[in-house]
This record gives C-alpha cells, sequence and structure tokens, in this order.
C-alpha cells in the first residue's frame, strides 16, 4: 500500500509576517509579506521615501516595527540571536576613514568572524583593490570606498547579505563584480536582500521581488 506523506514547508530563513512601520503614527510601509530562504536573492522596489532602507534598519535591528511578525529561521528575529549571520552595506558604509582598507577588513573579522577558506590579500584583489590595501580609506575615490566594503562580505561568514543601492558609485566593472559576487554567494547557499533604483543584472536567474508601497 503505498503511504501519501505531505510534504512539510522547510524554515524560511527569514519571514516576514504583517510586518508594519510607523514614524509619528504615520505609515512608513506595511503590511508587508515575504519569505527569504537560503539561496534566494530578492529586490526591494518602491519609490523614494517609500521605506526600502527603512526596512532594511528594522532587519539589523536599528529600528523596531511595533506591528507584525519577523522570524528568522522560524525565531522572532533578535539582533544578538543573528549577529554575524546577517550584514547590512547600506549608504554609510562602515569603514573608519583613518583606517586602510586592510585594517577595515581586520576589524571587521574581529568582530563578525572570518569565514573559511579566504584571506585579506586575495579578497582585495578580488575586489580590485590590490595596492590600495595600506591606504587609509579617506584616499581612496568613492567606487574604491564601495570595493572596500564588498571586500568585507566576503570575508564575514554571514548568511544573509543586506545591500541597500550597492551599485551607487560603481563603474561598469564594479558592477558587474556586486553581480558576480551575489551569483556567488547565492550559489553556495546564501541569501541576499538588495534595493537597486537600476536595473539588477543579476545571473541566476529572475529573483523575486517585494514592493514597498505605504
Ligand atoms: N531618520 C529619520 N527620521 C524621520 N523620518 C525618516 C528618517 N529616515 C527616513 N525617514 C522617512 O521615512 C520614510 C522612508 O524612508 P526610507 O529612507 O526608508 O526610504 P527609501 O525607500 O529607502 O528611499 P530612497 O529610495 O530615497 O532611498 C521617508 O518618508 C523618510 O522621510
Amino acid at each position: 500500500m503505498a503511504v501519501m506523506t505531505a510534504a512539510i514547508p522547510a524554515t524560511p530563513l527569514l519571514e516576514a509576517r504583517a510586518l508594519c512601520f510607523h514614524r509619528q503614527d504615520e505609515p512608513v510601509f506595511g503590511p508587508l509579506d515575504f519569505r527569504l530562504d537560503a539561496g534566494e536573492l530578492t529586490l526591494i522596489e518602491g519609490d523614494n521615501g517609500s521605506g526600502k532602507t527603512t526596512l532594511m534598519r528594522i532587519l539589523t535591528g536599528l529600528l523596531h516595527a511595533e506591528e507584525g511578525e519577523l522570524l528568522w529561521r522560524g525565531e522572532p528575529l533578535h539582533r544578538d540571536r543573528c549577529v554575524g549571520d546577517i550584514v547590512f552595506l547600506g549608504h554609510q558604509l562602515g569603514l573608519k576613514s583613518e583606517l586602510t582598507p586592510r585594517e577595515n577588513l581586520r576589524v571587521a573579522i574581529g568582530l563578525h568572524g572570518h569565514r573559511e577558506h579566504t584571506d585579506i590579500d586575495a579578497v582585495l584583489a578580488q575586489v580590485g583593490l590590490a595596492g590600495y590595501g595600506d591606504e587609509p580609506v579617506r584616499r581612496l575615490s568613492a567606487g574604491q570606498k564601495k570595493r572596500a566594503a564588498l571586500a568585507r562580505l566576503l570575508l564575514i561568514p554571514a548568511t544573509l547579505w543586506l545591500l541597500d543601492e550597492p551599485y551607487a558609485n560603481l563603474d561598469r566593472t564594479g558592477i558587474e563584480l556586486v553581480n558576480r559576487l551575489l551569483a556567488e554567494h547565492i550559489a553556495r547557499g546564501g541569501a541576499a536582500l538588495v534595493t537597486s533604483h537600476g536595473a539588477v543584472g543579476f545571473h541566476g536567474g529572475e529573483p523575486q521581488r517585494i514592493r514597498m508601497h505605504a
């Protein structure tokens, strides 16, 4: 006799259920529902001011959404529980301008851990900063600073990348670099939420989309 077994849906990496955010009682966005699984890339789309950066800040624990649920691996998302597992690259790149890229990367590894089989020199070369590792960050161009921030993504073992306008300030090879890094991250079972006002030339198939509106 054949035994029928119902498929049990796997717990998503990240799930939002009826998530809403208000400022001074004015809605910024929501209710928002989405799920993100390992090996998936999702684009967050919306007009200026629709709440994309706000959502990213909520996901990193910098802001709190009073309404709705946010689950990380099936449990309420708390910053302490996902330190090192979620990394945010926003408009502020999180680099100390007096330190060199190499020193900044050492700090990042010290705070968030070190991904296996990676080293700083190889990663600097990968992002096009070979020869700039020992320059203070303040002497780098905007695009070079962005590349130094992208290098951090490669060195720490985070599963979820939150990238807010990752293509800003990058030239054509930099844009290709972001697309390649995303494709590799997704292929090794990582996940990414990405905002962009430009077209995203992601190589790993058609991404999911979240549309933000108040
Ligand atoms: N620090 C703040 N204090 C008060 N209101 C803010 C603050 N930051 C953002 N807002 C407001 O929250 C709303 C959402 O802003 P947010 O930066 O999340 O939008 P966004 O979709 O990322 O916009 P953009 O596409 O322009 O980057 C906007 O109306 C904005 O004015």
